[in-house]
């Protein structure tokens, strides 16, 4: 039988990662295909001194590619929303399957892609797009399939995580780390969308989507980057028991899908808690299964071509299937997805770790505790660090049980507003994630 013949669009990190893994495996992956796969053409603009490319046809137009008729599978791993959208559109309306890792354009132009892709019976495979290697589409797609998913928590960006590891562990400077991720290949061609959340979000979207049968809402995810995150709350955390970490956390309510990504207290006695570097975690509850958890490198060449590569196999062993028996692309059928309404982030309920700077006068504790009972905020405990800080103030740590956001908001406004309290009170999110 003729080879199934791919087209890579981009050699960077993971399209260098790709033609790899392809190269190497090729022998395997034709066993487990049952037809041998290989690389028709690439388009670059650079080539990767990683990669041997042999007599490959490499040209630095990807549109030869998407209109090459010899190709079958397009992979798109050139990032953003601009060409690489044009690439993917133009590839399903010639008929081309496509594979991507590209999660901003997936869960920003998703809803359009898949619709265009269904129409032409073709398929969008997406499996690097979220948290690297970790096979955590297929996971929920397919293995939780009977399930109801009550929520989803992850550890999604390998950059954000990398970083906060190294700041905690070794004491290094923010900058100076994320110089090093840039370096290995992990961060995004803009790293602002590591380490602000924006790509976590990408990702969030497309669990939470593929969780609850929801079209994809980039637009309404809450979205918190760690840019601001101190290392004595880092410290202050660790006193009482927690990690801290940048989560991603899509959980279904009576009204509505919470969807939101920011740093994260944590107990350090879980799994989650104890995932440092690159690596990523996913825990996902269904009602049926209980909590699961999925652990793997979240970035890199290797790791995410792993998941590109499973993608094309993928592809290839259902090329002749009927298109209204594959897998559908969120995991739903398409005219079976839900309006579940995300919720504004007013609405979404946690419990909290806040800290205050007090005067270190009597009474001051009691002005706070009435604050937060009057809104029926619950305290689970406070701490009075011992450090004194400048003009007698000093901190104070209040954990709190679950409120929801407005309530909180209402009473911070009133604590910032004491005399007895210095600037602005920092507040932390706390999941107990059991
Ligand atoms: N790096 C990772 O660990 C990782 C992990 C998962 C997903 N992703 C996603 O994979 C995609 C690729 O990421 P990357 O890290 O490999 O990026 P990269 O910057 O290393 O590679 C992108 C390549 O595309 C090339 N390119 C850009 N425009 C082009 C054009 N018009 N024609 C041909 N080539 C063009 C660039 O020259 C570059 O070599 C992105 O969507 C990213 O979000 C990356
Ligand atoms: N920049 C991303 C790449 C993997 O999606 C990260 O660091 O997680
Ligand atoms: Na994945």
């Amino acid at each position: 039988m003729r080879p199934v013949k791919v087209g890579i669009c981009g050699l960077g990190t993971v399209g260098g990662g790709t033609f790899n893994v392809l190269k190497r495996n090729a022998a395997e992956i034709a066993r487990r295909a049952g037809r041998d796969i290989e690389v028709e053409q690439i388009a670059a603009r650079h080539l990767n001194p990683a990669c041997e490319l042999g007599d490959t046809p490499v040209t630095e137009d990807v549109f030869a590619l998407v209109d090459n008729p010899e190709i079958d599978i397009i992979v798109e791993l050139i990032g953003g929303y601009g060409v690489a959208r044009d690439v993917v559109m133009r590839a399903i309306a010639n008929g081309k399957h496509v594979v991507t890792a590209n999660k901003a354009l997936i869960a920003v132009h998703g809803n359009e892609i898949f619709k265009a892709a269904s129409e032409k019976g073709v398929m969008v495979a997406f499996e690097a797009s979220v948290a690297g290697g970790i096979p955590i589409i297929k996971a929920l797609r397919e293995g939780l399939a009977a399930n109801r998913i009550n929520w989803v928590a992850g550890i999604i960006n390998g950059t954000g995580n990398f970083i906060l590891t190294e700041m905690r562990d070794k004491g290094r400077a923010f900058e100076d780390v994320l110089a090093e991720a840039q370096a290995l290949g992990y961060a995004e061609a803009d790293p602002a969308f590591d380490v602000e959340g924006i790509d976590a979000a990408h990702k969030l979207t497309i669990l939470a989507s593929i969780a609850f049968g929801i079209p994809l809402q980039f637009d309404k995810a809450y979205t918190e980057g760690i840019t601001r995150l101190t290392t004595d709350d880092v410290n202050y955390a660790e006193a009482l028991g927690y990690r801290i970490k940048h989560l991603g956390v899509a959980r279904r309510t009576e009204t509505g899908v919470e969807l939101r990504v920011h740093p994260t207290l944590i107990p350090e006695d879980r799994l989650i808690a104890n995932v440092n570097g690159v690596m990523n975690a996913v825990m996902v509850h269904g009602d049926a299964v209980g909590p699961t958890l999925y652990y793997g490198a979240g970035a890199g060449a290797e790791p995410t071509a792993s998941a590109v590569v499973a993608d094309i196999i993928d592809v290839v062993r259902t090329l002749t299937t009927d298109p209204n028996n594959r897998v559908p692309h969120l995991a739903f059928q398409a005219n079976s997805l839900s309006d579940l309404p995300v919720l504004p982030v007013e609405q979404i309920e946690t419990a909290y770790y806040l800290r205050l700077h007090a005067q270190d006068r009597p009474g001051v504790l009691a002005k706070v505790a009435t604050i937060l009972s009057e809104r029926g905020i619950n305290i689970e405990s406070i701490v009075q660090m011992e450090a004194e800080e400048q003009d007698g103030l000093v901190p104070m740590i209040l954990l709190t049980h679950e409120v929801i956001e407005q309530q909180m908001n209402d009473a911070i406004a009133a604590i910032e507003a004491l005399e007895d309290i210095a600037g602005p009170v920092i507040r932390i999110r706390v999941e107990q994630l059991n």
